[in-house]
Parts: C-alpha cells; sequence; structure tokens
C-alpha cells in the first residue's frame, strides 16, 4: 500500500527566493511525526505545501502525493476533494480557523455536511444536529446544545481550540495536521488539549504531522521527528534517535537549549 503523504524534493519559493529546499518526507497511516525547528525554518510551508494550500505568491515544485492524489501544480478544484477528507489542519490561533458570524454548530456542520455528501450518505436536519452535538462532546466541551449555538468570541481559548478540532474531526481525515496548536493558550490548556489530540488519533487511527518549536512535547507526542532550519530538512530520525544522539550541530543547539531550560526550571522548584 502506497504511504500516505510522500513528499519528495519539494520546494517553496516566493519569486526567487528559495522558503523551503527540497524537502522529502514520508508519512505511513497511523504515524506520528514532528516537524520542529526555530520560527521562520520553514515547518507552516512546509504543512502547506503538504495540503496545496499555499498562499497565493508562493509557488511548490517537486512532487507532493496526499493519498496517492499529486497536489503540486494541481488546480484548485481537483484539490477540493482531497483536503478534507486526505488532511485537515488546527493552526495555532483558533480564531483564524474560525468564522466570528457564524454560531459554533453551524461552523461545524458544514464539513459534517460535506463529508456525508462526499462518502453518498447525505445528512441534514435533525440529524445532523444530533452529529454536530456529538463531535461537540467528543471533544471533551461541555453543555453541548450551550456551545453549538455560541459564536466563537464567547468561548475561552481552548474552548475555541477544541471548535477547531472538532472541524477538523468533521472532515475524518486520514492525516491531522497540528501547527503549534498548544502556542497560543495557557500551560494547564496546553496540557488538555494535547491529551486531546493525543486520544483522538489513537482513536480514529490518524496519522499526525505534529509542528511545534517545544522539544519535550514533541517528544511526547509523535514517534519520529524531522528538523528543519533554513527551510532544508537537516536531520531525521525516531525521538530518541534525534533527541538522544543528535548527529548535526543545529540539532545538537536545539536539544542543549531545551536541556539547559528544563535544568533551569528544575532549580526554580
Ligand atoms: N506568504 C509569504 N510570502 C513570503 N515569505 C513567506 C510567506 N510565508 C512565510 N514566508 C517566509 O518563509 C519562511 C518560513 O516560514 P514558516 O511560516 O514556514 O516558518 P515556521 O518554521 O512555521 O515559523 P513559526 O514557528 O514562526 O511559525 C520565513 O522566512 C517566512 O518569513
Amino acid at each position: 500500500m502506497t504511504m500516505l503523504l510522500e513528499m519528495d524534493r519539494v520546494s517553496v519559493r516566493a519569486g526567487e527566493k528559495i522558503l523551503v529546499s527540497d524537502l522529502s518526507m514520508t508519512l505511513d497511516r497511523g504515524e506520528r511525526v514532528g516537524l520542529i525547528g526555530e520560527s521562520g525554518s520553514g515547518k507552516s510551508l512546509t504543512a502547506l505545501a503538504a495540503t496545496g494550500l499555499l498562499p497565493s505568491g508562493l509557488t511548490a515544485s517537486g512532487s507532493v502525493l496526499l493519498g496517492g492524489q499529486q497536489v503540486v501544480g494541481v488546480p484548485d478544484q481537483v484539490l477540493d476533494r482531497v483536503r478534507g477528507t486526505g488532511a485537515a489542519i488546527v493552526f495555532q490561533e483558533p480564531l483564524s480557523a474560525l468564522d466570528p458570524l457564524m454560531t459554533v454548530g453551524m461552523q461545524i456542520a458544514e464539513p459534517l455536511a460535506r463529508r456525508a455528501r462526499r462518502n453518498g450518505a447525505p445528512i441534514t436536519g435533525t440529524r445532523l444536529k444530533e452529529a454536530v452535538l456529538e463531535l461537540i462532546d467528543d471533544v471533551a466541551l461541555p453543555d453541548e446544545r450551550r456551545i453549538a449555538r455560541a459564536y466563537p468570541h464567547e468561548l475561552s481559548g481552548g474552548q475555541r481550540q477544541r471548535v477547531a478540532i472538532a472541524m477538523a474531526l468533521a472532515c475524518e481525515p486520514d492525516l491531522l495536521i497540528a501547527d503549534e496548536p498548544t502556542t497560543a493558550l495557557d500551560v494547564t490548556t496546553q496540557a488538555e488539549i494535547l491529551i486531546l489530540i493525543d486520544r483522538l488519533v489513537q482513536e480514529r487511527q490518524m496519522a499526525l504531522l505534529f509542528i511545534s518549536h517545544d522539544l519535550p512535547v514533541v517528544a511526547n507526542t509523535v514517534e519520529r521527528v524531522m528538523v528543519l532550519r533554513l527551510g532544508e530538512a537537516v536531520e531525521t530520525g525516531t525521538v530518541s534517535e534525534v533527541f538522544n544522539r543528535p548527529q548535526h550541530d543545529y540539532t545538537k543547539s536545539l536539544v542543549a537549549a531545551a536541556k539547559r531550560f528544563d535544568a533551569a526550571m528544575e532549580g526554580r522548584t
């Protein structure tokens, strides 16, 4: 069986400027891979290139096969079929994924109805409402009916991120891409969202592409990591290989910085 995601020598350019360079990676069904690297190293652009969602002005070259479908150089109408079903993205700032003028229930209903139509079993009316409430419950939000009636600004940051996750799940994706999903949240909420993502990925047997600059979180969440620096993959391997025996100087410095931070925090307790 083919890999769920196969990126082969993918580059992303803004005009002449190369932002991601010759990047290759694969992700198997059910596998969890982390992308790490400092700010601006190309993590988000790699995720966007994987799903054909690069902003206008940026172009990708190379090959990206998502669920066997070529993503690079393919018109939007064709990609609409793989987006959402092949992969769904949860972003750092949940407000960016939510429409401020629509109730949460309506926003979750949209991808749910779309996915049901694609599955050849459309759902509407009461059944759609029930499916929305079920998803809200699945992401461990209390009082489903109240949440469904609420607008995004009436929810906390953590609740909004749960709604964004519910919208991603509504697509029943094979691959969940989480791009710094907890960076905008307070520490307690961060831990809760990570536990939620971990549970949902397991229950729904999704693959996970997890982007973060927080090495301990990455180590706890994924099996394999790729280290990006200035748009290039400098090292890949299992979590244990990369974090315990980093080969590249850049990875060594990232790991050393994370250890120094941990030691400083321990010294304070
Ligand atoms: N639309 C764009 N046009 C031009 N350059 C861009 C665009 N989007 C991103 N870049 C540049 O591409 C590089 C990689 O950006 P990217 O967002 O992938 O980094 P990142 O590793 O995800 O960083 P962060 O951790 O801060 O989110 C950066 O130098 C960024 O300034």
